[in-house]
C-alpha cells in the first residue's frame, strides 16, 4: 500500500523552499496580489481517503480550471452537438492565441483554449435560466459544498483588462459562432473564471471525472462516455502548448489555471490538486507541474 501522506509530505518539503517559483500572473491585476510562497497539495482517493499538506485549504482563483466544469455542463445539455461549434484538437498555441481561430473560420481548436471556452460559455448562457447563479449552483452541487462563490473583484478586474478575450468573442461573433451578446457571454466567462475554491473543493468537484460521471454525492451528472471525452480533452489540451510536456512528465489528464492551480486525475483511482501561484512561461504553475511529476514517478501511477 502506498503511503500517500508520506509521499505528498516529501514532495512538499522538496519543493517548498525551491528558489525558482515562477512568476505570478499580473495581466489580471487582482491576481498579482497572490503570494508566491503559497503552496498546497490535496489528494482525494476514490476509496474515500483524503490526504493534504500546506495551503490546501486557502481559496484561490481557479481561472481556466473552470473551463472543464463549464464544458461538463454544456456536454450534459448538448452531447455531441457541441462538436459542431468547437473542435477537439490540441492547438499547440498559448491559451489566448487568436490566429488559428481566423484560419479555421471561427471554430476554436478545443474547448479549453479561451476561444473554445467562450463558445462553451455562450452555450451555457443560452441554456441556463440565470446563467451565473445556475452555474454556481451546479459547481456547488457537484462539489457538495454550498459555500463556494465567485470572487467579484477578480471578475471585475478581468473585465477591465480582458482585451484579448473581447477580441476572441468579437471574432467568434463575426463568424456566427456566438449566439448571445459579446458583453453577456464575457460577463459569464469572467465570473466562471473568477470562481474561488481551495484545493479540496476542486478535488471534490473533479471527483466525478474519476468516478464515471457520479459526483461525491453519488449523483450522475454526465455519462461514462462523456467522461471519457472530457478526460481525453484534458490530456491533449489541458495545458495549451505544454500539453505534450505535461503528458510526458506527469501522464495524467489535467487542467491548469493562471491562478496557479492544477488538477489532475487517474480514472477509478484518485484526483490530485496542487496550488502554487508562480507560473512558468507557458502559464502553468511551475512548482505544481514539478510536484505532480514527482507524485506520479514516486507512486508509479499514471495512465501510461
Ligand atoms: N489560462 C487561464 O487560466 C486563463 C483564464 C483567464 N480568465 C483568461 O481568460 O485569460
Amino acid at each position: 500500500m502506498t503511503d500517500f501522506q508520506n509521499v505528498i509530505n516529501t514532495i512538499y518539503n522538496n519543493l517548498k523552499s525551491a528558489t525558482d517559483k515562477g512568476i505570478v500572473a499580473d495581466y489580471i491585476p487582482e491576481l498579482a496580489k497572490q503570494k508566491k510562497e503559497s503552496f498546497g497539495i490535496y489528494l482525494k482517493h476514490i476509496n474515500g481517503n483524503n490526504y493534504h499538506v500546506g495551503d490546501w485549504d486557502k481559496p484561490f482563483s481557479i481561472q481556466s480550471i473552470s473551463k472543464v466544469l463549464a464544458l461538463s455542463k454544456a456536454i450534459a445539455f448538448e452531447d455531441k452537438k457541441i462538436w459542431e461549434r468547437v473542435d477537439v484538437e490540441p492547438s499547440g498555441d498559448p491559451f489566448n492565441h487568436l490566429s488559428l481561430l481566423e484560419h479555421e473560420n471561427g471554430i476554436p481548436r478545443n474547448p479549453l483554449i479561451n476561444a473554445g471556452a467562450i463558445v462553451v460559455a455562450d452555450i451555457l448562457v443560452s441554456r441556463l435560466n440565470n446563467p451565473k447563479q445556475d452555474f454556481l449552483n451546479y459547481v456547488r452541487d457537484i462539489s457538495g459544498d454550498q459555500t463556494i462563490n465567485y470572487n467579484l473583484k477578480v471578475a471585475k478586474s478581468e473585465k477591465l483588462t480582458g482585451y484579448n478575450n473581447y477580441a476572441a468573442a468579437n471574432l467568434l461573433k463575426a463568424y456566427n459562432n456566438l449566439n448571445n451578446d459579446v458583453e453577456v457571454v464575457l460577463d459569464f466567462y469572467f465570473h466562471q473564471c473568477a470562481l474561488e475554491m481551495n484545493c479540496s473543493q476542486i478535488a471534490n468537484a473533479f471527483y466525478m471525472f474519476s468516478n464515471r460521471g457520479k459526483c461525491i454525492n453519488n449523483v450522475a451528472h454526465i455519462t461514462l462516455s462523456q467522461v471519457k471525452r472530457i478526460n481525453a480533452i484534458m490530456l491533449t489540451c489541458g495545458f495549451y502548448d505544454e500539453a505534450g510536456e505535461f503528458a510526458f512528465e506527469v501522464g495524467l489528464p489535467g487542467k491548469s489555471g493562471v491562478g496557479g492551480g492544477i488538477v489532475a486525475l487517474l480514472p477509478d483511482d484518485f484526483v490530485i490538486v496542487t496550488w502554487s501561484p508562480g507560473l512558468n512561461p507557458k502559464g502553468n504553475s511551475l512548482i505544481g507541474m514539478q510536484a505532480l511529476e514527482q507524485f506520479t514517478t514516486k507512486t508509479n501511477r499514471s495512465i501510461f
